[in-house]
């Protein structure tokens, strides 16, 4: 007589070697981040006028060496590398990276900032990893699987206590909504004030799209222009969790966009469900 067959085991990050070697990535940087973070630092200010810090450079040559070893001639789209004037050219399938999100989060002190990191294909993000080093927490997904874990910079990726996560049902009733903390704008304020709203959630960088993912908020707007290595990586967590990420006019949010300096004008992030008008 044959045994029975165990119960099937839950999915875990873990199972795709490529997205445990980003999470692998961003929690190596986490540390540097975190150490320039208790050394003390000054900030810079980029040709477009937001600031830089030691910080944001470390923690992409780190996560550039680690897409170099995991996925060789793999085309990486990185915020201060573009910012510094590189010519890549995305093709099918190209890394996002944004080294260290909500750099004025980082200056402020408040934690509110994360790393981000995706993989995409065909324009759609498919992989992503959102790492706030400084709440030691970790968001991961993949087609049809979104997780988090409370882990330490430079702490193991391993197998342990993932937590499967899920968008909510956005409710018929007042919803949750998340903003940015640091750039609002009066045309998101507005789309807002349309919606029956039963709390704002104020917050830094792409935690947004990991609140969404793990079911804490129904509605992230916005309609400010920011750039593609601030969306994809949130972008894959959400849809991974079940969530919707479109431009404002409903239109699918793809990548990949060289010739539009890898802008995004503005999105809108849902929960499951209805989309509320
Ligand atoms: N006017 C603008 N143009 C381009 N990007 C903008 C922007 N306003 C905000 N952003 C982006 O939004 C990110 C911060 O998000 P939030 O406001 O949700 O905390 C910043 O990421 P960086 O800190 O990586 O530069 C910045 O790139
Ligand atoms: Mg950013």
């Amino acid at each position: 007589m044959t045994e029975p067959l165990p119960p099937p085991r839950a999915p875990l990050p873990t199972d795709s070697p490529l997205l445990a070697g980003l999470a692998a990535a961003a929690l190596d940087a986490g540390v540097a981040i975190r150490r320039i973070e208790a050394e003390g630092f000054t900030a810079e200010e980029k040709a477009d006028r937001s600031p830089v810090t030691k910080a944001d450079r470390e923690a992409e040559t780190i996560i550039c060496a680690h897409l170099a070893r995991l996925a060789p001639g793999v085309p990486v789209v990185a915020e201060e590398a573009m910012a510094a004037g590189a010519q890549v050219e995305p093709g099918a399938r190209f890394f996002l990276v944004d080294p260290l999100d909500g750099t004025r989060e980082f200056l402020s002190g408040n934690g509110e900032y994360t790393v981000n990191i995706a993989l995409v294909e065909d324009g759609r993000p498919v992989l992503g990893i959102v790492y706030a080093p400084a709440l030691a927490l970790l968001y991961a997904g993949r087609p049809g699987a979104a997780f988090r874990a409370i882990r330490a910079p430079g702490a193991p990726v391993d197998a342990q206590d993932w937590e499967p996560i899920g968008c909510r049902q956005v409710p018929q009733g007042p919803i949750c909504v998340a903003t940015s903390r640091s750039h609002g704008d009066p045309v998101t304020d507005a789309f807002v004030a349309r919606h029956e709203v039963a709390e704002m959630i104020p917050a830094g960088s792409a935690l947004k799209f990991g609140l969404l993912a793990e079911g804490k908020v129904d509605l992230y707007p916005r309609f400010g222009t920011v750039m593609e290595w601030d969306t994809a990586a949130g972008h894959a967590l959400v849809n991974a969790a079940g969530g919707r990420v479109t431009r404002p006019d409903g239109s699918a949010l793809t990548y990949g966009h060289k010739d539009a300096g890898f802008k995004v004008n503005g999105f809108l992030v849902w929960g499951a469900g209805r989309a509320p008008a």
